[in-house]
């Protein structure tokens, strides 16, 4: 069964444009679980453009399902994780002033920083994921870091798709049989889409989750957000 965690970041955008407390994010998380979502995601930024630091210690007072933070493991992050213990960790190599997530770990240049900071969190009983690249190289040092599991990065694979390429997914299908025969879970995410998530779920084996925020946020602008929940998890059947 593959989950669906929604990243609800581009609400807390929304709510920040006008400066008050509308929408309520953490009303909407509480709707989305009670729509079906088996988890909410969030990726607070170190300029907080979105998600607050302060949304995260909200959000796991009220989040029942499971509960993913995502983000570059500067010390004020690491902190955050392990004041709120989150469910799950998702470690990416962000640059500070990145407009998204635009690249994979190098787990092998930087092993033995991952193998530490993974170390801390597992210590504390969070899962831990390493978001990285659909490349095999990654994902066998990926495996010498003792993370739990890794977060496919998935751009590629949806820039690829919406040009009609649909053998943009074998990387990723390749990635996913290597990881499970080294033990590692098997996450994805990232311009994951209505459009492209059936096909993905298709080829790529030994999916545990999906994390989707920008895509669905934006879809539920014209579909209405249960709506849009129930066609993802129709999707992940
Ligand atoms: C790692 C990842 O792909 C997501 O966390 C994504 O980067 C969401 O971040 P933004 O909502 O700031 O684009
Ligand atoms: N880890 C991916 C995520 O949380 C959401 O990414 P996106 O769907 O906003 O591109």
């Amino acid at each position: 069964m593959t989950k669906l965690s929604v990243n609800v970041n581009k609400i807390a955008t929304l709510r920040n444009s006008r400066g008050g407390n509308v929408p309520n994010l953490c009303k909407v998380a509480t709707d989305i679980e009670s729509f079906g979502a088996e988890g909410i995601t969030i990726h607070p930024r170190p300029d907080e453009r979105h998600i607050r630091y302060q949304d995260a210690r909200d959000l796991k007072k009220i989040v029942t399902t499971e509960f993913n933070i995502e983000g570059n493991p500067i010390k004020k992050f690491v902190d955050l994780v392990l004041e709120t213990q989150p469910t799950q960790v998702t470690l990416v190599p962000d640059a500070v002033d990145a407009i998204t997530s635009n690249a994979g770990w190098d787990t092998i240049k930087h092993k033995d920083f991952l193998k530490d900071v993974i170390a801390t969190f597992k210590a504390h009983n969070i899962r831990t994921s390493i978001f990285v690249n659909a490349d095999l190289k990654m994902v066998e040092g990926a495996a010498e870091t003792g993370t739990d599991r890794i977060e496919l990065y998935t751009e590629s694979y949806a820039d690829a798709y919406a040009e009609g390429n649909k053998n943009g997914v074998q990387p990723f299908t390749d990635a996913a049989i290597l990881a499970h025969k080294l033990n590692l879970g098997i996450n994805a995410g990232h311009d994951l889409s209505l459009d492209n998530i059936a096909f993905f779920k298709e080829k790529v084996p030994h999916l545990l989750e999906v994390s989707i925020g920008h895509a669905l946020i934006s879809e539920s602008l014209y579909l209405g957000l249960e709506n849009v929940v129930n066609m993802y998890l129709n999707k992940l059947k």
